[in-house]
């Protein structure tokens, strides 16, 4: 498959995905979420893969968030579809998905960035990292999982302090947290990740399949949250403050919120 946004290697069966928008600190705009779904797909019916690592390009960035350039003139129609359709072609997707996903998170993973690594099922990060739903910064809110999964994987009070104060937390914090598994040198990040991936492509793939659909199961009796987050995201694109945080990091200025 040929992709624009993306790279995509194979090594035996562990296949790496990486998301190759440096100049953008590879933020996911709809080209690439669609992009990622397609790869993800194809990867999934691969019988060859068994793990598949996913990550950012560049020494900078896993991914600083949904691109904010495409959704700052949005109506609240357009950012629910926004939510909504990113949720299940891609954080949804990647969740349930039957392969394993492990997240090697490279530097910032911010709003929609930190999303997809909380989808994967489960993250290595590099010492650099910076992790964050800045969100209400722009007057939104997280829109692609992040008001469900951070709570579920650092409790309610800390995932309220990270959603309300808008600030990142280094890869330290995050490893205390329990958001991520591991923490070591930027070199080391990929190698790690891959030796994690060996040790899971020694065990069924079959059975992991069923362990990601009982765990999942675990954690999704109130399916609704996603869906009051998605009506409440598309909300926010009817206010005065989501059109002047979003217009204001365009312009590079600070938000004056009335
Ligand atoms: C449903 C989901 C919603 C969301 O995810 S909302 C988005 C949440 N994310 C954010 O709010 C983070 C936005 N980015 C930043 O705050 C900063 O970046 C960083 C702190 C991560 C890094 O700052 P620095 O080192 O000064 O880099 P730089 O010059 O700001 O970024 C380099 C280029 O990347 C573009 N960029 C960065 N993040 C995004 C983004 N999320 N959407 C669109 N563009 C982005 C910039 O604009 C710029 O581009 P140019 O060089 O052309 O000016």
């Amino acid at each position: 498959m040929k992709f624009d946004n993306i790279l995509v290697n194979h090594q035996e069966d562990i296949a790496t995905v990486t998301i190759n928008r440096p100049n953008k600190l590879n933020a996911l705009n709809r080209d690439t979420i669609q992009e990622l779904h397609d790869a993800f797909k194809a990867l999934n019916k691969d019988k060859n893969v068994k793990v598949i690592i996913v990550t950012g390009s560049g020494e900078k960035a896993f991914v600083a968030g949904a691109d904010i350039a495409e959704f700052s003139d949005f109506s609240e129609k357009e950012g629910a579809k926004l939510s909504a359709k990113g949720q299940k072609l891609l954080f949804d997707y990647v969740e349930n998905l039957a392969t394993p996903v492990i997240a090697a998170v490279n530097g910032f993973a911010l709003g929609g960035g930190l999303e997809l690594a909380m989808a994967c099922h489960f993250r290595v990060a590099s010492d650099n990292a910076k992790m964050g739903l800045p969100e209400v910064s722009l007057g939104v809110i997280p829109g692609y999982g992040g008001t469900q999964r951070l709570p579920q994987l650092v409790g309610k009070g800390r995932a309220n302090e990270m959603i309300m104060t808008a600030g990142m937390i280094d890869a330290q914090k995050a490893l205390a947290y329990g958001l991520v598994n591991y923490v070591v040198t930027p070199e080391e990040l990929l190698p790690l990740c891959n030796k994690l991936a060996g040790k899971i492509t020694n065990n069924s793939s079959v059975a992991i399949a069923y362990a990601i659909k009982a765990v999942n199961a675990g954690f999704s009796t109130d399916t609704d949250g996603f869906e009051k987050e998605i009506k409440a995201f598309g909300e926010c694109f009817g206010t005065d403050d989501f059109k002047e945080g979003t217009t204001a990091f365009l312009e590079k200025r600070k938000a004056n919120f009335e």
